[in-house]
């Protein structure tokens, strides 16, 4: 493999594993972040988010001098073959991608680029950003490929190194190459294409995925109401390996910082050609009524008023393993708590330094959450929740109602301490 030197411009979940991976595949990586603090504690070698392995990379690259870190994207960039954009882009007005991030960055560093750099947009963006970059830069030697990122928060560097696909979206082959070249020793298969389609991948990769929780939720209704379970029907369809075991969980909706922002840009990049993407669209309407159902199964269990209730929740973050709040399922049914005057404490393990979010106070440990509490909601499956004792759980409550919206628990265990467990999808027999 060629080593390149590479700027790497954010150091957000994305970039920081981005540049410390390549620097361990034997690449030069210079990174660059506005946030001069974040870039201080880096250069301290101290990471802020919660991804194993990440630490260890970002100290061993600080080490052979391959992965460098500055506040000065200018800097990062000039003498760089490839610049990866790692920018934020969050959602905007009307649900579309808002792209300010990364075109002030192209705007900023145009002049700057080496003769035949290439710049690749590895944040999520929509159809036409390629194009429209291009453009920006007005720069016949500069090329822009389109190579998205597909890692998991929680399991960033892991992703990273080892890829289901590389996708790279380019309209010249030697960018093309270059750009798949980075990659080489991770022996993934790489997919080529044009910058257009490879924008289209990564939406309807993350549409695909919403789609198949909303349905699997929409299936946890049906097994409710018909006296199913649906961790024995997901459990019989994933055997079939054209379904695949993966994203069968029944939960309380999906969310974070990609799924919800990406299906609304993809629906407004389907609202833009005039094509109606009905199934997506009927995803998105169902998450919000899977997460309303977690709420007024709350309400119900407290007699069908939650006014001056005390409510526990147990687990802040939109899944385990992060720490990440971004559009979490939970603190959007605590907001729906909330409004309906119920008084909410919350535990989450990533969650320790904070005071109160979304209307939660926040409690030091599970048993401080369940403290004097008409209903316990479990919202986040942290390991550690599946280990609590229930009895002790059951004489802090003031009634002993537990609402599992990730069917974490085997229902027994509340169940022998007294406790009254409901699922999602799930009857008790
Ligand atoms: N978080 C994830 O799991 C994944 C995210 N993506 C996509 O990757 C992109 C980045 O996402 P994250 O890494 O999660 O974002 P993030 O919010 O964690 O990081 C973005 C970083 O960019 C920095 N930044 C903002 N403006 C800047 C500027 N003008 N110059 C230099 N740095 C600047 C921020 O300070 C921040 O450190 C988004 O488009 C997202 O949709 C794609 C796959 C996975
Ligand atoms: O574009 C992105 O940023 C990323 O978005 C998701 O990754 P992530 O946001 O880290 O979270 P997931 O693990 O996909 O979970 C998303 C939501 O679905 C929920 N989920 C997931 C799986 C499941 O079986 N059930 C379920 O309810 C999670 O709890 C969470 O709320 C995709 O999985 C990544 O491939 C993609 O790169």
């Amino acid at each position: 493999m060629e080593s390149r030197r590479i700027a790497v411009v954010g150091c957000g979940y994305v970039g920081l594993t981005t540049g410390a991976c390549l620097a361990k595949l034997g690449h030069e990586v210079s990174c660059c972040d506005v946030d001069g603090e974040k870039i201080a504690r880096l250069r301290r070698g101290e990471v802020d988010i919660r991804e194993p392995g990440l630490g260890e990379l970002v100290a061993e690259g600080a080490a052979t001098g391959g992965l460098r870190f500055t506040r000065d994207n200018r800097q990062a960039v000039s003498g760089a073959e490839v610049v990866l954009l790692c920018l934020p882009t969050p959602m905007g007005a009307d649900g579309d991608a808002d792209l300010g991030a990364v075109e002030s960055v192209v705007g900023d560093i145009r002049a700057l680029l080496a003769r035949g750099a290439v710049v690749v947009t590895k944040s999520t963006v929509p159809v036409g950003t390629a194009e429209r970059l291009g453009r920006l830069l007005g720069r016949e030697d500069v090329a822009v490929v389109s190579n998205p990122e597909f890692l998991r928060e929680g399991h960033a560097v892991e992703d990273f190194l080892n890829p289901d696909r590389v996708v790279v979206g380019a309209d010249e082959p030697r960018a093309a190459e270059l750009v798949a070249g980075l990659y080489s020793p991770l022996g993934a298969r790489t997919v080529l294409i044009d910058p257009v389609s490879a924008e289209l991948v990564k939406y309807a990769s993350n549409g695909f995925l919403a789609t198949k929780l909303s349905y699997v939720n929409d299936l946890a209704e049906l097994c409710e109401r018909t006296g199913g379970d649906v961790e024995a029907v997901t459990e019989g369809m994933k055997r079939d390996h054209r379904i695949a075991p993966s994203f069968l969980r029944a939960g309380p909706g999906w969310g974070g910082s990609c799924l919800p922002k990406d299906t609304a840009a993809l629906l407004r990049t389907a609202d833009t050609a005039s094509v109606e993407l009905p199934l997506l669209r009927a995803a998105v309407r169902a998450n919000g009524h899977h997460q309303a159902r977690v709420a007024d199964k709350v309400v119900d269990r407290c007699g069908g008023d939650v006014a001056g209730a005390r409510i526990g929740l147990l687990g802040l973050t939109f899944k385990a393993g992060t720490g990440d709040l971004r559009d979490s399922p939970a603190l959007a049914i605590a907001r729906l708590l909330a409004d309906r005057g119920a008084q909410l404490r919350g535990y989450d393990p990533e969650c320790a330094q904070l005071s109160a979010v979304a209307g939660v106070r926040c409690v030091g440990d599970a048993y401080l959450a369940a403290e004097d509490a008409d209903a316990l909601v479990l919202l986040t499956d942290w390991p550690e929740f599946a280990e609590l004792d229930w009895a002790k759980v059951a004489e802090v409550m003031r009634a002993p109602v537990l609402v599992d919206a990730r069917n974490q628990l085997d229902p027994r265990e509340p169940g022998r301490a007294g406790i009254t467990w409901r699922g999602t999808g799930r009857t008790l027999r």
